[in-house]
């Protein structure tokens, strides 16, 4: 099978696999329970891993990392590509060298290859129980958070930055005072959550996205089987001999976006790399462009229905508009 083609990033000259591994695993499993899935997905073929402080599964996919390269499975840690998150307890001006660096740490890397501002939005207490108190939630500063985060890129800590869940009036923002204009908006994308004026705004400002819940995060608290169970992709999957996972990460694929599918299962895992020797016609894709429009993770969810939270939302759902 090989390993997946790489997308550009944008209009930089650099580039990203076009699959990669998602690492949250909900319920969450042990240490493990990931390095094993990570084992046997870099077996499979996968160089791009998801990561993030806040999953807890840095260190498992470090210490996978550092296996793979000593049993000589990868020859060189640059075959690999790297993503993790700056957590919003972290998201001030002086802490963000510092959290870029213990991420380092736990991923046992001496940069990593994306790191992200994992939401938009401060937590000036650490997250022990959801949901969580309004006052401890805060807008973020963003010129300064930013400013930050182009000095990790500009120390080497990491080859480039960009945010996750981030509107198009949140980029269009950001992009005013950027040195470094981010390099990737990593979001919630599938065929039930197409994202088509964000995917049109990023297209033109040559930001790359990473499609998170690709499957509609199947099993998990956030997600459901609307993706796994749905009729029209069923039927595309039954005409191709396909399955419908493979039919949401082709269509995925074909939108220009990378996706990060979460699997820990031998099967399902090499089933969500084999997408790329076949396409979707013109009819089936505008059958998938039909289907109703709806999310699965949303930040009241997580944090409680607070009303800055609900802001934050109703600017997100704009952009998945048709
Ligand atoms: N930036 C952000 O805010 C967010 C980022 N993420 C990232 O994106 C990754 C992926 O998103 P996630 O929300 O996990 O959801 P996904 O859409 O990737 O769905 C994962 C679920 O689908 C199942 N699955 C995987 N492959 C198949 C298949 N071929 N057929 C049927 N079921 C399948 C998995 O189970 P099994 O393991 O048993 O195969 C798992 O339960 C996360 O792991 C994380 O890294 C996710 C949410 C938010
Ligand atoms: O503790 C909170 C969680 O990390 C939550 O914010 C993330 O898991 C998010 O849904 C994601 O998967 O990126």
């Amino acid at each position: 099978m090989g390993v997946a083609p790489e997308v550009p990033l944008g209009c930089s000259g650099k580039t990203i696999p076009a699959i990669g591994l998602g690492t949250v695993a909900d319920p969450r499993v042990d240490a493990e329970t990931t390095r094993a899935a990570v084992l046997e997905a870099i077996k499979a073929g996968y160089r791009h891993f998801d990561t993030a402080f806040a999953y807890g599964s840095e260190q498992p996919l470090g210490e996978t990392i550092a296996e793979a390269l000593s049993l000589g499975l990868v020859k060189s840690r640059d075959e690999f590509f790297i993503t993790t998150k700056l957590w919003c307890t972290f998201a001030e001006r002086d802490q963000i060298v510092s959290a870029i660096k213990m991420s380092l740490k736990n991923l046992q890397l001496d940069y990593i290859d994306m790191y992200l501002i994992h939401l938009p939005l401060r937590l000036t207490q650490q997250m022990t129980k959801t949901p969580v108190p309004k006052e401890a939630i805060k807008p973020l500063d963003i010129e300064s958070v930013w400013e930050a985060m182009e000095e990790c890129q500009n120390l080497g800590l990491t080859k480039g930055i960009g945010v996750s869940n981030f509107s198009c009036k949140m980029l269009a923002h950001l992009l005013s005072f950027a040195k470094i204009p981010p390099a990737v908006n990593q979001v919630e994308l599938n065929p039930f959550w197409r994202q088509k004026k964000l995917r049109e705004f990023c297209k033109q400002k040559g930001i790359h996205i990473t499609a998170y819940s690709p499957l509609g995060a199947n099993g998990t608290r956030w997600g459901d089987n609307r993706i796994v169970g749905c009729d029209v992709l069923n039927e595309i999957a039954k005409a191709k001999g396909k399955t419908t996972a493979q039919v949401s990460l082709r269509w995925v694929y074909e939108q220009g976006a990378s996706a990060i599918p979460k699997s820990f299962n031998k099967e399902r895992m090499r089933q969500n790399l084999d997408i790329f020797d076949w396409c979707l016609t013109e009819e089936e894709s505008h059958k998938i462009n039909q289907l109703p429009q709806r999310k699965g993770s949303t930040l009241t969810s997580i944090f409680g229905p607070h009303d800055f939270l609900l802001e934050i939302e109703a600017e997100l759902e704009q952009d998945s508009e048709a």
